[in-house]
């Protein structure tokens, strides 16, 4: 498993935490930005990972920015992408459980980082159920298809 990490400078030290989070469990991660605190626009990073995903070179995408909203608008964007903005432990389940999210969206002026990792680990071991919830998720692509013309 190869994990899309990003954000904006909102979210840098959160991103920073869930990768040593990473290297502890092994995972393997790819880093697409930012690289510091300093002061950039969250779509960039967003549409970086979210493509990542998108193009199965990673099979998930986790994202952060202050709130964890604008990056996941961005990466909401891209053919493909199902980018769950999430606070607490049960909304990050069912996020995977029932939607199928393939991307994770934190905010690190929202989350302690103490709940962040336990929302990256409570995402990463949840399985997406399938059966009525397949049908669901399928809708959502249809939508896309009908206005991604
Ligand atoms: O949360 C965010 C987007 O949803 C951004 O991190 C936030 O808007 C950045 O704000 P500022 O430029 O004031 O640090």
């Amino acid at each position: 498993m190869k994990i899309a990490l990003g954000s904006d400078h909102g979210g840098y030290n959160l991103k920073e935490a869930i990768k040593e989070y990473l290297e502890e469990k092994n995972i393997a991660y790819e880093d697409f930005g930012a690289n510091s605190v300093d002061s950039v626009d969250y779509p960039a990073y967003g549409e970086k990972v979210a493509v990542a995903v998108a193009e199965k070179k990673c099979d998930y995408g986790i994202l952060c920015c202050g709130t964890g909203i604008g990056i996941s608008l961005a990466a909401n964007k891209v053919p493909g992408i199902r980018c769950a903005v999430v606070s607490d432990v049960f909304s990050a389940k069912m996020s995977k459980a029932h939607n199928n999210a393939n991307m994770l969206s934190l905010g690190e002026r929202v989350v302690g980082p103490g709940l962040a990792l336990t929302i990256v680990e409570a995402w990463l071991n949840t399985e997406f159920e399938g059966d009525r919830h397949e049908r669901r998720v399928n809708l959502i692509g249809e939508i896309e298809k009908k206005y991604n013309k």
